[in-house]
């Protein structure tokens, strides 16, 4: 089985960036094992900060955002990074040309449950005009240079794309390293599965609520298929299962809460997950937006996301076509 870094030479991917993804990866075997080792290693549970966002802190999301950022500014190649779990952009080496946006621990509400939970990143590059701070990230969904994820589950695993195409690794502990497990990720075009928290179904607009209504009539409705649902509460886990065996994830804007409309965010969740499952041939959208497409406004800010098989996808949004309604999220709220 092949090694991250020769595949990553045979795509010509450069050395530096090579040297970033590694990086990550070093910070992300330490989260794994910190998983691992769960109420042993002392680091389950909450603390009692909150993030900008007004979400409980967990220690370990406290802990990985560590690791990473620590990590990546010591290479001396990253310029600047922006983390769920830190307010501000962080600025690293001012000659430096990669930019990393990261969620450090995703689905950390399954920490103390011992479910899985994940870290995505998206890489970028510093762009040509002048710009600090926060600016430096206000790039679309299209710039990014690669994007991934770390999913910690029963393995560990590895899902990356360069943009040639996505591959996924899984950990070996017996060696530490990443070694390629599926080559040529694609996801299936249609699907009988979908992925969204029902609980929040008497907030949805129009569009969702009529094509979930669909969905759930089964083989006696006008899918004339019947459809599993499954939802793991952490988005790299159900995007992960999209990107293995097809099927549609979907967290719409919603009107539970006028002051946030959406719950995922676009630099470090919704993006790269998009660049993921756009290369594996699979469909991203807002319900209005192609999601790679939409020009930042904020590196927290939060978008409508709807991905996952191409068929299944375009069928959702021809819904959002037919049945009209205010949006509950301006665009790129
Ligand atoms: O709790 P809900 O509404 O099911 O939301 C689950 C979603 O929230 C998230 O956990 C948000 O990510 P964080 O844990 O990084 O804040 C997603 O991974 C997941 O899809
Ligand atoms: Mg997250
Ligand atoms: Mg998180």
């Amino acid at each position: 089985m092949q090694r991250l870094i020769p595949v990553l030479n045979n795509d010509h991917v450069s050395l530096h960036l090579i040297s970033v993804i590694n990086t990550l990866l070093t910070a992300a075997k330490e989260i794994s094992h910190r998983l691992h080792q769960g109420s042993l290693a002392g680091t389950l549970g909450s603390t009692l900060d909150e993030n900008i966002q007004g979400e409980t802190q967990k220690k370990l999301d406290i802990v990985s955002n560590q690791l990473i950022k620590n990590m990546l500014l010591e290479t001396n190649l990253v310029h600047a990074v922006a983390s769920e779990e830190e307010d501000f952009v962080v600025m690293g080496n001012p000659d430096a040309k990669y930019l990393v946006a990261y969620d450090p621990l995703d689905g950390s509400s399954n920490i103390d449950i011992n479910g899985s939970v994940g870290t995505i990143f998206s890489i970028l590059e510093k762009p040509k005009h002048a710009a600090e701070g926060t600016e430096l990230f206000l790039q679309t969904g299209d710039e990014q240079i690669a994007a991934g994820y770390i999913l910690y589950g029963p393995s560990t695993m590895l899902v990356l794309t360069t943009g040639k195409g996505v591959r996924m690794f899984t950990l070996d502990h017996t060696v530490g390293e990443f070694l390629l497990t599926v080559d040529k990720v694609t996801v299936p075009q249609d699907t009988k599965e979908f992925a969204i928290n029902m609980s929040n179904r008497r907030y949805w607009t129009a569009p969702m609520e009529n094509y979930i209504a669909d969905l759930l009539l089964g083989a006696e409705g006008v899918r004339k298929k019947n459809f599993n649902m499954r939802w793991n509460a952490a988005m790299v886990s159900d995007v992960h299962r999209v990107l293995s065996r097809g099927g549609i994830f979907a967290y719409p804007a919603d009107c539970k809460n006028p002051e946030k409309p959406c719950k995922l965010r676009l630099m470090y969740e919704a993006n790269p997950m998009s660049f993921l499952v756009e290369q594996a041939g699979g469909r991203a959208s807002t319900g209005y937006e192609r999601i790679m497409s939409l020009q930042p406004t904020d590196i927290h800010e939060r978008v409508s996301v709807l991905m996952g098989s191409r068929n299944e996808v375009d069928m959702c949004l021809d819904y959002y076509k037919k049945f009209k309604c205010e949006r509950p999220d301006a665009p790129n709220q």
